[in-house]
């Protein structure tokens, strides 16, 4: 299991990819995490937003699961699952399934759509924690409509059994308030300000895009955390480009564009309503990635 002083680095959330008819494509998946986890990373995240969460059935992600286990079997890899809904209830039995199925750590996300109160937030994390597993706590208002404040996100931050936070509050606000006062890591989940969030003190990043340029990403984490940030500045300037074209359209519809383009995943389907991505984008990414490959 997770703990708060190994949650550090370059986390890859995997996308779930599905076939022509949008059943899922468990080969693909295979074949996909093999080759990604030749890189070095500090660890995989399935069912993430980058994994179609919202679509993608409890019961699949067991499939996926137990097959990210068989492909990591060999390299000993922190696996993170997400099982955050806008249930608690919910939340609280899928972080106990994903305990069960061999998981390190949850990501659960602030919940989404009911617009709790920030009190009622705090409740739901505190009883995702009770369950005993260790869970990461993930902001990301722009999806979720709700968004904590620093003293809210230190509460929860505060709770035994949180080890830390992704966040992808849009900004860097948040993590300028949290960071001085908290033991626990965060990890940049806004892949366009991770050197300013590595530059501030966090602790690495769960990143999409790292899925494609792994080792660049994985160089610019190293080149911080030795403090040469001016090399890191470097390599983080060449990704920038790829970055903002992957997040040009909802993530993760680009993403999986290229890497179905580049061969890795059989299709490029999305679960309806997530939809392909755009034929201009779709010209602009070949074009990039012709450039940067
Ligand atoms: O997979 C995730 O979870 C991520 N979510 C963010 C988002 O799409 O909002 C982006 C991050 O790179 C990974």
């Amino acid at each position: 299991m997770l703990s708060e002083n190994d949650l550090h680095g370059i986390y890859v959330p995997v996308i779930t990819p599905f076939d022509t008819q949008e059943r899922l494509d468990v080969e693909s998946f295979e074949r996909y995490l093999t080759s990604l986890i030749q890189h070095d990373m500090d660890g995989i995240v399935l069912n993430g937003t980058t994994g179609e969460s919202p679509t993608t059935a409890w019961d699949e992600v067991g499939r996926l699961a137990e097959a990210a286990r068989a492909c990591m079997r060999s390299k000993a890899l922190p696996l993170v699952i997400g099982s955050g809904t806008n249930s608690t209830a919910e939340s609280v039995r899928r972080t106990e399934a994903a305990g069960l199925w061999g998981a390190d750590a949850v990501l659960a996300v602030t919940p989404y759509y009911s617009r709790p109160s920030e009190e009622g937030v705090i409740e739901h994390f505190r009883r995702i924690a009770s369950v005993g597993f260790p869970v990461i706590a993930y902001e990301v208002p722009s999806r979720t409509g709700v968004t904590l404040s620093a003293e809210t996100m230190k509460r929860i931050l505060d709770l035994d059994g949180i080890i830390g936070l992704k966040d992808a509050s849009g900004g860097t606000s948040l993590a300028e308030k949290l960071l001085p006062n908290c033991q626990k890591p965060i990890l940049c989940g806004e892949d366009a300000h991770l050197l300013e969030m590595l530059q501030l003190g966090a602790a690495g990043g769960m990143l999409a895009s790292a899925n494609v340029h792994t080792t660049a990403f994985l160089d610019v984490y190293a080149q911080a955390a030795s403090g040469n940030m001016s090399l890191a500045a470097a390599t983080f300037d060449r990704l920038l480009p790829l970055i903002r074209l992957l997040f040009r359209e909802s993530n993760p519809a680009p993403l999986k564009w290229l890497l179905a383009r580049q061969g890795h995943i059989a299709s490029d389907t999305l679960r309806c309503p997530m939809a392909r991505i755009s034929d201009a984008l779709q010209e602009e990414l070949s074009a990039l990635s012709e450039v940067i490959a």
